[in-house]
C-alpha cells in the first residue's frame, strides 16, 4: 500500500500545492484544517521567516510557512502541535510533526554557528548552507532512550512536575555524546530512580517532535537497588501492579505502547501496534 505522507524537499519557485502556516502558537486552522492552498496562504498578511518544500500528502505538494509572528486571519485560529498528536488524522499529525521540526530547525539555522553569517537553503536538499565556511547544518534528532522496568507483575513508573496531574510515565532521557543506546539508558535509570536493570530488550522507535526527539524504546527487567526520586526531575516514582495502574500517557505515545506490551504479554491480551 502506497503511504498516504512522503517527505520530499520540493523547490519552492514553482506554484500550487498546498501549505501550512506555523506560528509562535503552533499551526493555523480553519474548520477544514490546517492545509490550505499555497497561493491563497501566501496572500495573507502573514510575515514568513522561512518556506520550505515538505513533501506529499494524498499525492498533493505540501509546502510549510515558517512564521515569525501569530497573525489574525478571517475565520482561522491557532493550534498547538500537541493538540493535533491527541485526537484527529494519524497521518495529519505525521505531516505537522514534520513540518514542525522542518520549521525549527529553519528558524534557528539561518546564520551560520561558526561565522554568524547569513545562510542560504541548498537547492532541493534539507540544509543549510554557509559558503565562506563550506559548512551545511541538517536538521536536528535528539536520540532519547525511554524504557520500562518491570519486577513480575509489577511496573516501575515516574512522574515529571511537567506531567499532567496523576499520570504515571516510563523513565526517558536524551543520549549523551559517547553514549551507546544501552548506557544511556542505564545512566538514565540509575540519576532517576537509582534503580539497576538488566536484560534490556529493544521494542520500537517513534519520532516524538517535542521539538525533535527520537525515542528509542526498550523493556528492561529490574535488577537491584530501591527507588530513590530525582530531586526536582522526578516528582513521584512507584512500582504498580499490572492489574491497578495510575492514569497513563496519551495512547499515542511510545511510553503507553510499552506499557500496553507488557500488559498485554502479563495478561495473554493481543499486543498493541506501535503508532508510528
Ligand atoms: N513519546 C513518549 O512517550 C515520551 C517522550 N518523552 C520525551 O523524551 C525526551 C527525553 O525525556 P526527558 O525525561 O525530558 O529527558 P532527560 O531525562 O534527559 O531530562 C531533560 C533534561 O535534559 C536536558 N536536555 C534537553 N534537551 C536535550 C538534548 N537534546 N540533549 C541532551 N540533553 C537535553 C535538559 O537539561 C532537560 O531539562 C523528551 O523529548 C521527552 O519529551 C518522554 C517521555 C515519554
Ligand atoms: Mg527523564
Ligand atoms: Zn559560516
Amino acid at each position: 500500500m502506497t503511504p498516504r505522507w512522503t517527505t520530499a524537499v520540493l523547490d519552492t519557485d514553482l506554484p500550487g500545492g498546498l501549505a501550512v502556516a506555523r506560528g509562535p502558537d503552533g499551526f493555523l486552522l480553519d474548520d477544514n484544517g490546517p492545509l490550505f492552498p499555497r497561493e491563497w496562504l501566501k496572500r495573507q498578511d502573514l510575515t514568513v521567516l522561512a518556506e520550505h518544500g515538505i513533501g506529499h500528502l494524498d499525492g498533493e505538494p505540501v509546502y510549510l510557512l515558517e512564521l515569525d509572528l501569530a497573525a489574525q486571519v478571517e475565520g482561522c485560529r491557532w493550534q498547538g502541535l500537541r493538540a493535533f498528536m491527541l485526537e484527529g488524522d494519524h497521518t495529519l499529525y505525521k505531516v505537522l510533526g514534520y513540518a514542525a521540526q522542518i520549521g525549527s530547525w529553519a528558524r534557528e539555522h539561518r546564520f551560520c554557528g561558526s561565522c554568524g553569517r547569513a545562510m542560504t537553503q541548498i537547492h532541493l536538499e534539507r540544509a543549510m548552507y554557509c559558503a565562506p565556511c563550506d559548512l551545511r547544518s541538517y536538521p536536528r534528532i535528539s536520540p532519547s532512550m525511554i524504557v520500562l522496568i518491570t519486577r513480575g507483575d509489577e511496573v516501575l513508573l515516574a512522574r515529571s512536575p511537567r506531567f499532567v496531574p496523576g499520570v504515571y510515565s516510563t523513565l526517558a532521557g536524551f543520549a549523551e555524546p559517547g553514549e551507546s543506546a544501552e548506557d544511556c539508558l542505564i545512566r538514565e535509570v540509575r540519576e532517576e530512580v537509582q534503580v539497576e536493570v538488566r536484560n534490556i530488550q529493544y521494542l520500537g522507535s517513534q519520532c516524538w517532535p517535542f521539538p525533535h526527539s527520537m525515542m528509542l524504546g526498550f523493556h528492561a527487567e529490574y535488577a537491584g537497588g530501591e527507588i530513590v526520586p530525582q530531586a526536582d526531575e522526578i516528582e513521584d516514582a512507584q512500582w504498580f501492579n499490572v492489574h491497578h495502574l495510575p492514569p497513563l500517557p496519551a495512547s499515542r505515545s511510545i511510553a503507553r505502547y510499552l506499557i500496553d506490551v507488557y500488559v498485554a504479554r502479563r495478561l495473554g491480551l493481543a499486543e498493541p501496534v506501535l503508532p508510528g
